[in-house]
């Protein structure tokens, strides 16, 4: 077998891998932690799954951290065909377990299987060796240098054996002495039956079953006969039973006759007293109902006379004429009634009416009384309005007499306005033209002054220059003359001023008076016109009394003719109740006569019903005389039948009848049951003759089964034989195997020891046929492995882990190293001194010499490089904390 290239996939420091091998040495180097066993680690879980895990191991443990899935794929060739491996995980994100959820195993790229044990059975086949026996063979884990060497002899022999296939001998042993084991089992089993089955002959032939059948038999014959004999007298004891039972029951039926006659005459004589007690009831009855019907009779005659008839024969046609005069009495009472309701009602709505006139007629009257009473307060009124005005129009004339005073005459007072403008212009002008005279005058008294006083200074009164001969005093002369021209112009404008101030003064008394007359005259007209609404009012209430007047006239007379027609009705109604009262009496008469009619009818018919009840009576009484001769006669037949019976009976005693009957059948019964008991013996002894047939029967079966248990004897006799030299001869070649291959395993032990030892204290290595490794000194001291040093011991297991190795590559039925795995070292040189690590190159040269073909060693010992065919240098970056790998 050789490793061809193995990818990875998120396995313990390696995120992605893909490494093809070649032939020859491969060392793997590497610094510590950078990945170089996971690689060797990855080889093997690829190869064996998850059997390749270390103890304490877990799936999830070799998948790199973090990651959700991994793979491994291991592809090798093996005898010319090309084989894959490829194993998938899985982890939970949630438990973080992993699981191993693909495993395929291929060959020529054509799945073969794809479960993990299958896959795990297919890769046992095909390398012949599972994971321990890998790890013994093949793969030295990194410090698992002591396992084989400290191993109980025991296991050591198992492992040794079972890489050598010497194992399936001892399998093939132990089926042949199981199988030999089961045979005897057989044997004995066969044995025990067949000491059972003559016991059982022994038993069935003591019993003689032959001669106990014959007797039984014979028994059945003598059986057989006596119940025929005993069928002949049962036949005969029925028939006379049979014509005893006919006789017994002829004879009971005459008597049974006899009994229902008697009976029936009995029955009669009672019918007959129950007759005499009906008719004796009925003339009771016919007696009492004749009396009651004279009694209701002579009611009647009394009252005959009431009714006015002689007798009862018309009561039918007399009862109706009385219901008519009653029906006609009664409607003509309630015909009264009804008329007196009438004019009550009458009487009641004339009264009504009179109250609402007499209502009509107050409100006249009233209203007459207030309108006159109103005329008069008008009347008043106007008297009053018109002294007023008398009054008004004196005053009205006197203002006028005023005015004329003033000297305005009525035709004047209308220019008031006109003459008053005119006025007030004039004076107006004079005001105006007093103080224009007034103000010159000042200014020349004002200017008089200044000159007066210039003049007083010697100065001209006119420049004001020094007076030298001027004509001063001609001027100012001038200037008094206008001043007096004006003053005197001045008296006369006020003159006129006091004359226009009286024409001022009369016309405001004028313009007084005007007023005055104007408010009278106003006042007048109102006072008028009051005087007229007064006087249409005035009017008013007077056609109106006129009216009321009429109306009460009418009023009056409608009251009279209402209370004329009351009194009409009281009138009317006292003739209507004397009318009702006699109506009245003679209903109450007829309906008496009527009662009494009734009465007579009533007793009539009782009278009549009494006579068909005593008719019918009296038929009964007849009808019972004529049933009381019938039963009389029945009662007569029935006793002649009685005699006839007798003598057909002829004095037979049925007693002794009966006394017979019994005896016949008290015997017939035993003879039926001594029948019975006979069948039933013969019943029992056809069991037993069945029994016995059954046990002679098994008998024979028994004999058969004999010979047959004797012939298996012999056959299982024969094949235990056989099992105990299978078994004998599957241990004796185990045992020659293991002492050859022993002795080739010490032999190449020693070989390569010596090759690879260098020192000088031991002298050779012994392999006994238990399996026992002893290493002697070179004086003969004997010593067990496990007192070696350690680096002894890694010597020691190299050594044993080559040896083994080649003898695998020569065992019997190997097709040599070609078929092995490659040879794989992790970590060989640990533990060895320069010199053993020379020795340790030699050897793997020889192992390739001697046609190994891939050795994988990991180490970071320089010196193992040096020799190696291919160099791997494993780095893991720091970074990603990711391994890879590199050629060198
Ligand atoms: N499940 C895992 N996920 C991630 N990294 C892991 C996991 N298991 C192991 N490792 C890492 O893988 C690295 C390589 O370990 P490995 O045993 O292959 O080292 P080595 O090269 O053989 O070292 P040495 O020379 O010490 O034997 C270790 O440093 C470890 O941290
Ligand atoms: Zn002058």
């Amino acid at each position: 077998m050789k490793l061809k290239r193995v990818r990875v996939e998120n396995i313990r420091s390696y995120i992605d891998l893909d490494i093809s091998f070649d032939d020859g040495v491969t060392v793997v180097s590497g610094v510590n932690g950078s990945g170089k066993s996971s690689l060797l680690e990855a080889c093997f879980t690829g190869l064996f799954g998850s059997r390749a895990l270390s103890k304490d191991f877990v799936i999830s443990d070799i998948i790199r951290k973090g990651a959700t899935k991994a793979s491994i794929v291991v592809d090798f060739e093996n005898q010319g065909n090309y084989y894959s491996i490829e194993q998938g995980y899985k982890v939970d994100a949630r438990s973080g377990k992993a699981s191993n959820n693909r495993s395929v195993f291929k060959v020529n790229d054509e799945v073969m299987v794809d479960q993990a044990n299958q896959t795990y059975e297919a890769v046992k086949a095909l390398l012949k060796m599972d994971e321990e026996a890998y790890t013994n063979c093949v793969y030295i884990r990194q410090g698992e240098i002591d396992v084989l060497i400290n191993a109980k002899t025991k296991d050591r022999q198992r492992m040794i054996d079972g890489l050598l296939q010497i194992g399936k001998l001892e399998e093939y042993r132990e089926r042949a002495s199981s199988a030999r084991v089961g045979v005897g089992r057989h044997q004995r089993e066969a044995d025990s039956r067949l000491k059972d089955n003559i016991a059982d002959i022994e038993v069935l032939e003591d019993s003689k079953p032959y001669q106990l059948l014959n007797g039984l038999r014979t028994e059945v014959t003598g059986i057989e006969k006596a119940i025929l004999d005993l069928g002949s007298k049962k036949e005969r004891a029925k028939e006379l039973i049979e014509s005893i039972g006919d006789r017994i029951g002829k004879y009971s039926e005459i008597l049974e006759q006899k009994k229902k006659a008697d009976s029936e005459i009995k029955d009669f004589k009672t019918n007959i007293s129950k007759e005499h007690a009906n008719i004796e009831s009925s003339r009771d009855q016919v007696n009492s109902g004749n009396n009651d019907i004279l009694a209701l009779h002579s009611s009647n005659v009394s009252l005959f006379g009431v009714v006015e008839v002689a007798d009862g024969s018309d009561i039918e046609g007399c009862v109706t004429d009385l219901e008519k005069q009653e029906v006609s009495a009664r409607d003509g009472f309630s015909g009264v009634v009804k008329k007196r309701e009438l004019a009550l009602n009458n009487e009641a709505a004339q009264n009504n009416f009179l109250l609402n006139l007499n209502k009509q007629l107050n409100n006249s009257v009233g209203s007459i009384r207030i309108r006159n009473e109103k005329v008069v307060f008008a009347k008043n009124d106007l008297k009053k309005y018109l002294e007023d005005v008398e009054q008004i129009g004196s005053f009205i004339q006197n203002k006028y007499g005023d005015a004329k005073e003033l000297g305005f005459v009525e035709d004047k007072l209308d220019q008031i306005d006109d003459i008053s403008g005119f006025v007030n212009e004039k004076q107006t002008k004079l005001h105006g033209k007093e103080k224009e005279i007034s103000a010159t005058v000042v200014e020349l008294e004002k200017k008089i002054q200044k000159s007066k006083d210039l003049l007083s200074k010697g100065l001209c009164p006119t420049c004001g220059q020094d007076l030298q001969g001027s004509k001063v005093c001609e001027e100012n002369a001038g200037d008094e003359d206008r001043k007096t021209e004006l003053i005197n112009e001045l008296e006369l404008i006020r003159a006129d001023q006091d004359k226009i101030k009286v024409k001022v003064e009369l016309i405001r008394n004028v313009r007084d008076i005007i007023k005055a007359i104007a408010e009278a005259e106003k006042l007048l007209l109102l006072k008028k016109n009051e005087i007229t609404s007064i006087e249409k009012g005035i009017e008013e209430h007077l056609s109106s009394i006129k009216e009321e007047n009429d109306k009460v006239i009418d009023i009056e007379k409608q009251i009279d003719e209402c209370k004329r027609s009351i009194g009409e009705l009281k009138s009317g109604m006292e003739s209507l109740k004397s009318e009702e009262t006699a109506a009245q009496e003679f209903h109450g008469k007829l309906l008496h006569k009527l009662e009494v009619a009734r009465q007579i009818r009533s007793n009539i018919l009782k009278a009549r019903n009494i006579q068909n009840n005593i008719n019918r009576l009296q038929d009964g009484v007849k009808n019972g005389l004529e049933k009381i001769e019938l039963f009389e006669s029945q009662i007569n037949e029935r006793k002649q039948r009685i005699l006839k019976l007798d003598e057909a009976l002829g004095g037979v005693d049925l007693k002794e009848l009966q006394a017979d009957m019994s005896q016949y059948e008290r015997a017939y019964n035993g003879i039926v049951s001594e029948m019975g008991m006979r069948d039933m013996r013969k019943g029992e002894l056809h069991k037993e003759i069945g029994r016995i047939e059954g046990n002679i029967q098994r008998l024979n079966e028994l004999k058969i089964k004999q010979k047959m248990l004797v012939n298996k004897k012999d056959f299982l006799a024969a094949v235990y034989g056989d099992a105990e030299e299978l078994e004998t001869m599957y241990l004796r070649l185990r045992v020659e195997l293991r002492a050859k291959n022993i002795d080739a395993l010490d032999r190449l032990l020693n070989e390569i020891f010596s090759f690879m030892y260098t020192n000088n204290a031991y002298s050779h290595i012994s392999l006994d046929p238990e399996y026992n490794l002893t290493i002697y000194e070179k004086d003969g001291t004997p010593l067990e492995p496990k007192l070696l040093s350690g680096g002894e011991r890694a010597i020691f297991n190299l050594v044993l882990r080559c040896a083994i190795y080649r003898l695998l590559a020569h065992a019997p039925g190997s097709t040599g190293s070609a078929e092995l795995p490659p040879l794989i070292f992790d970590e060989p040189t640990v533990f060895l001194d320069r010199g053993h690590v020379h020795q340790l190159i030699k050897l793997i040269d020889m192992m390739r010499g001697i046609g190994v073909g891939q050795i994988l060693i990991v180490s970071h010992d320089e010196s193992l490089i040096d020799s190696a065919d291919h160099v791997f240098v494993v780095e893991k970056d720091p970074i990603t904390n990711s391994s890879s790998i590199s050629g060198k």
